[in-house]
């Protein structure tokens, strides 16, 4: 893997975004994934120009994003190598969900660059979406419709050849583990496997980077490692680049290349959890040393470190079981549009 981490701290400047009414920004609670998507990993149809070295999967400069008087993003910089695995951390509110929802296109880039495999996401906004797979926080999996079906739909609406849609959708079912529950209905399904579907959904056309927005909120621990289970076999077999948002800061340290501690808006540090955690055990100041008989520190502790006491208790650590308090596979259907309404809500 590419080490491509700047510093470990790396507080960042506030830039001038405009203020940007909500009503200006395009609506998109709970919309579908943009469509058509294309497999432009096999088409070549939206590659870039040739002849340079290959493009970072995500490379982002200046990024804001103002809701009104709320600056939700305040001016980012980052840059994700291809088929890195990379997470965006951060408590409810920081920004997560605003910044990922610029790179994949469903809100515009008012202020800064983005770019996506090259490709210039105000400028470019067809053939970016041709190259991206997006879970979003928000319930995208239909109750009344089977598994199949659903993964169908979505088929459907990236455009994914006639022809080869069947075979694909089967092959995405297989790849998240639910063929042989791919003919339920989706409402009998437990919150794991809604994960798990939506994360089939976004894979039937074969993007060449996928964006999970907190693809693991709500799920007790079981279902949390089932879906990273999945998600870095995945990433195995199909080199795929991964952006991930998430408040959990273990699922982080455990699956993540490369993680973003975001705060208020902004990129605070960057860099591999080892990284990070080594950065402030090398510190005199800390009392985390690791090697004293006191705890090493995790990236939780990171956290808490970069931006102070201003947490609270916003941050997921090892061992949390989830908002709603599911069983053993994340609640059933009903549970997870809970709770994924109070995510919404609380954000
Ligand atoms: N549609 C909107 N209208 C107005 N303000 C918004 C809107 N969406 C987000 N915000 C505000 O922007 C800030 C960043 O929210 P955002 O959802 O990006 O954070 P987040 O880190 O993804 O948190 P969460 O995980 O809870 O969604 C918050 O102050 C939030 O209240």
């Amino acid at each position: 893997m590419t080490e491509r981490a700047r510093s470990p701290h790396n507080p960042q400047d506030t830039h001038g975004a405009p203020q940007q009414s909500p009503q200006d920004a395009p609506s998109v609670q709970n919309a579908p994934m943009a469509p058509p998507l294309r497999n432009a990993g096999t088409s070549g149809r939206a590659q870039p120009d040739t002849g340079r070295a290959a493009p970072d999967a995500v490379s982002c400069t200046g990024l804001s994003y103002s809701f009104g008087r709320t600056k939700a993003v305040d001016g980012i910089d980052l840059s994700v190598a291809s088929g890195e695995v990379f997470g965006l951390l951060g408590p409810n509110g920081a920004g997560k969900s605003t910044a990922i929802r610029c790179l994949t296109t469903l809100l515009p880039v008012p202020y800064g660059m983005v770019r996506i495999f090259g490709h210039d996401a105000a400028r470019e906004r067809m053939s970016v979406r041709r190259l991206l797979g997006y879970v979003p926080q928000q319930l995208s999996a239909d109750a009344s419709l089977t598994g199949r079906e659903n993964v169908a739909l979505f088929a459907r609406l990236f455009d994914v050849r006639r022809r080869e849609r069947r075979a694909r959708v089967t092959l995405a079912l297989e790849a998240v583990g639910l063929a042989d529950a791919a003919d339920r209905m989706a409402g009998t399904y437990s919150g794991g496997m809604v994960r798990r579907l939506e994360l089939a959904q976004a894979l039937v056309s074969a993007p060449r980077l996928l964006m999970l927005d907190e693809p693991t909120i709500g799920l007790d621990p079981i279902a949390r490692t089932s879906v990273w289970k999945h998600i870095t076999a995945i990433r195995a077999a199909t080199g795929m680049t991964v952006l991930v948002t998430t408040h959990y800061m273990d699922e982080a340290d455990q699956y993540c290349d490369r993680v973003a501690l975001m705060h208020r808006g902004r990129i605070r540090a960057l860099g591999t959890p080892e990284q990070l955690k080594a950065a402030l055990r090398d510190r005199d100041d800390t009392g985390h040393d690791g090697g004293d008989g006191r705890a090493a520190p995790t990236l939780e502790d990171v956290f808490r470190d970069v931006v102070g006491g201003d947490l609270g208790g916003a941050l997921g650590g090892a061992g949390s079981t989830g908002e709603n308090g599911a069983g053993e596979e994340g609640g059933d259907f009903r549970d997870v549009l809970r709770t994924r309404r109070t995510a919404s809500r609380v954000g």
